[in-house]
């Protein structure tokens, strides 16, 4: 009877791991990032992909800022998929400390024993081994990976003092738990991204000046006309003249600066998506297109209820009158759109 043994890590936090080779085991898991086939690529972001990889490919780390909705996220994963490299994608949140980037003592050794004749005979045998596990950044570190860091002032700057190392001397600085490690050298063909929004004014902190002065900063604001009427079209399936016509909606209500949170693509995103769903005229005389921009933007006037009822209604006939000039109604040819099966996939 020949008995060959099987081992398989359960790591008790959740994040079950396959296992890898000796010294190190990981918990990351990579992305693969692929161009949607509703991804957008303007001039402009033609533009930003290129000097975004030139400073990558001198081996910079890469920043892209801009305010909320303008697409660094999205521009960020299309810029490492040009790397051609996996990808490990963290988000940045005041809870994540250096063990959350690096790695730390988990898991729970499992050691299954598997009878290779009678496969209903088996063993398990269960040690409380504790056994260091590389987290994202040792993972990417280590293996060459491309590192998207997005909304990355939302940690504490702390957690980020392990990667002035990283880009500086090349190193990654382990704790002694990590085993015969107490560094690794940066394969070369790591590289990192970074995306923040330095005007969210909730759970942020302001990046430390050490990092900042290692990024290679580009600022990312609202996309053109032309990008905004390209995406509210291709991720909504509404023709383009209707589309259009959202998109102009939601930037004069963006330039009005009427409000208390800017309007972003996300707002045309979202009336062009319901509109293609519910096949809604985007016209000013079909009401329920009419209540639909109200929802989707008169939210972003006031925050709460404490504005006085006039200022209320001043503000919403201000945002009536931009629906009127910027959507006329069936007498200046409204658009009239039905939902395609791509929309209302792309909901779901
Ligand atoms: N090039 C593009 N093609 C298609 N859709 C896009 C493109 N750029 C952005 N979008 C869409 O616009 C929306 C906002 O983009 P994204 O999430 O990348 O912005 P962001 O700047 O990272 O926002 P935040 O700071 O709020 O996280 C998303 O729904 C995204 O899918």
């Amino acid at each position: 009877m020949t008995l060959v043994s099987q081992s398989l890590d359960v790591d008790i936090n959740g994040a079950g791991s396959a296992t890898l080779p000796a010294p190190a085991r990981s918990s990351a898991s990579t992305l693969a990032p692929r161009p949607r086939s509703d991804f957008v690529e303007t001039g402009a972001l033609k533009d930003l992909t290129r000097r975004g990889l030139s400073f990558l490919r001198a081996g910079y780390p890469l920043h892209f800022r801009g305010p909320a909705g303008t697409g660094k996220t999205t521009l960020a994963l299309h810029v490492a998929a040009q790397l051609g490299r996996p990808v490990i994608l963290i988000s940045g949140d005041n809870e994540l400390g250096t063990a959350d980037l690096i790695g730390s003592q988990r898991g729970y050794h499992y050691r299954k024993v598997v009878d290779r004749f009678i496969h209903s005979v088996t063993k398990l045998e269960e040690t409380a081994n504790q056994q260091w596990t590389d987290h994202r950044l040792t993972t990417a570190c280590r293996e060459g990976y491309t590192l998207v860091y997005d909304e990355f002032t939302r940690s504490r700057p702390e957690t980020h003092n392990v990667l002035l190392g990283v880009f500086e001397e090349k190193m990654l600085f382990l704790p002694a738990q990590a085993g015969r490690d107490h560094y690794i050298r940066v394969h070369p063909d790591f590289r990192a991204i970074f995306t923040s929004n330095p005007l969210e004014y909730a759970g942020v902190h302001s990046s430390q000046d050490a990092l900042a002065d290692r990024l290679a900063t580009i600022d990312v604001d609202y996309p053109e006309r032309e990008m905004e009427v390209a995406v509210a079209a291709a991720r909504s399936g509404l023709p383009k003249a209707a589309a259009a016509r959202i998109v102009d909606l939601v930037r004069a209500f963006r330039a009005s600066e009427n409000y208390v949170q800017t309007p972003t693509l996300r707002s045309s995103l979202m009336i062009a998506r319901v509109a293609a769903l519910e096949g809604y005229t985007v016209a000013a005389d079909d009401p329920r297109f009419v209540q639909l921009c109200l929802d989707a933007l008169e939210s972003r006037v006031f925050s709460g209820s404490q504005a006085k009822l006039s200022e209320r209604q001043e503000r919403r006939t201000a945002l009536l009158a931009l629906v009127a000039t910027h959507c006329p109604a069936a007498g200046a040819k409204p658009v009239r759109v039905r939902a395609t099966p791509k929309a209302v996939e792309s909901l779901a």
